[in-house]
């Protein structure tokens, strides 16, 4: 289905959004591990979640969804006793997380994922759980892939510059191993706060994890325990709300935003402050406002905010000259290229884009509307939707890729003035 954004005035809106579907991939795991009952409140309700409670569930842990958006989870009865099939879609944080999970049981578990997951790199997670003493078969060092547990040794080192959510994973098994367990990082290790929100999460129930410098040591055999948890709003999903105003001007207020949140880009706002717009915090409320002031491109380190560079870069659209965002190495092995794929959907509106192997710069200047293509990447629909607020004419190709992440967001984005109509 593809979508025309229909250029929008001045906004002035008020927005919730719902619950983060980071610190949800988290706690489903969590919850799937635990000794005792949790109850998980402001659950979203998006392909990746559900996507992860299946495949939880198919490995006999048992997830249970409530009316709307709570989750229970009971402790798992038995260990498996046979091989199964889980399938991961388009999850990166999912496939990573279930593999270790995987480990724990000594049967055969083979996972498969959606033609773009299985292009998605493996090789970080596999090469760590084959030190493990765990077996892997794979015909590439990617999904699909068979994973036969146990961990049978209790030490490892893992390549960090690739993505944080290997070294996550491993840690939020660690409680479950027989002994010790010391993971040790190589590399510059990329998107650190990832890992930050993981152990945080693993404490809030209960379990210790050391970390000295570089390097985790988690004590072998320690419960989760229960408990009712509420997860606070997601921090990407604000940024094109915030990018929104920023664009279009006028304010916007996100009625509920995490200020408390470990997630780097929960401090995507700073850049849209340094870039000239308003930003102002009553309660829990952010409210974002952009009068007559121009925005300025500027450079920033995004080093600690993969998921928001795509907001960035629409905005950039609109600055007067150019934004560089600088240390994405990373972004190439998401959903898309988030690199090249980005610099070239952009350029086919006439902006002036340059980018490298770990950069990407746009100057802002006039931009014509055209037919935008998402390559199967929510964020590339959600960002490039905002530039169709200012610029007549832009259509946003197979816009149903949002359900990765915010299933709702075209009605969202309407609520806060920006409508679509869906075309040929
Ligand atoms: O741990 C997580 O929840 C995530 C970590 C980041 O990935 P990388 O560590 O691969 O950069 C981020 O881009 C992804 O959307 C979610
Ligand atoms: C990269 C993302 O997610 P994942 O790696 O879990 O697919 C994302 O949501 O932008």
């Amino acid at each position: 289905m593809n979508r025309e954004i229909i250029p929008a005035d001045q906004l002035q809106a008020k927005v919730q959004l719902s619950g983060s579907k980071y610190l949800a991939n988290r706690w489903v795991v969590l919850a799937a591990l635990a000794s005792q009952p949790v109850v998980l409140n402001n659950v979203v309700n998006n392909d990746d979640i559900n996507t992860a409670i299946k495949g939880l569930n198919a490995l006999g842990y048992r997830l249970v969804q409530q009316d709307g958006a709570t989750i229970i989870s009971l402790p798992r009865e038995q260990k498996l006793d046979r091989g199964v099939e889980v399938y991961t879609a388009h999850s990166g944080t999912f496939s990573r997380f279930i593999a270790a999970v995987a480990a724990l049981d000594a049967v055969p578990i083979h996972l498969f994922g959606s033609d773009k997951m299985n292009s998605r790199p493996m090789a970080g997670i596999f090469s760590a759980l084959r030190d493990l003493g765990v077996a892997i078969e794979s015909e590439d060092d990617t999904l699909p892939a068979t994973i036969t547990g146990p961990v049978k040794v209790l030490e490892c080192s893992i390549d960090g510059s690739i993505s944080s959510q290997y070294i996550s994973a491993l840690l939020l098994i660690a409680p479950k191993l027989a002994d010790d367990f010391v993971l040790t990082i190589t590399g510059d290790a990329v998107s650190t706060h990832y890992i930050d929100m993981t152990i945080d999460l693993m404490r809030q129930l209960g379990v210790k994890v050391d970390v000295t410098g570089k390097q985790y040591r988690v004590k072998g055999a320690q419960d989760y325990r229960g408990g009712e948890f509420t997860i606070a709003p997601d921090p990407v999903s604000s940024s094109y709300f915030m990018g929104a105003a920023a664009i279009c001007g006028g304010e916007v207020i996100l009625n509920h935003f995490d200020f408390a949140s470990l997630q780097g880009e929960a401090k995507f706002y700073h850049c849209l402050q340094q870039m000239g717009c308003d930003i102002q915090r009553n309660g829990q409320q952010m409210i974002i406002r952009r009068d007559q002031q121009s925005l300025i491109g500027q450079t920033f380190d995004m080093g600690e905010m993969p998921d928001v560079v795509q907001t960035l870069a629409s905005v950039a659209c609109f600055a007067q000259g150019t934004t560089v965002m600088k240390n994405i190495a990373h972004l190439a092995f998401k959903e898309s290229n988030r690199i090249v794929d980005t610099a070239t959907e952009l350029a086919k509106l006439g902006a002036k884009v340059e980018y490298g192997r770990d950069y990407l710069a746009v100057t802002g200047g006039e931009l014509v509307g055209t037919r935008l293509k998402t390559y199967d990447d929510h964020r590339m629909a959600m960002s490039l939707a905002l530039i169709g607020a200012k610029v007549p004419g832009v259509v946003i190709e197979d816009a149903d890729v949002v359900s990765k992440s915010f299933p709702n967001y075209f009605d969202t984005l309407a609520t806060v003035g920006i409508q679509s109509k869906i075309v040929p």
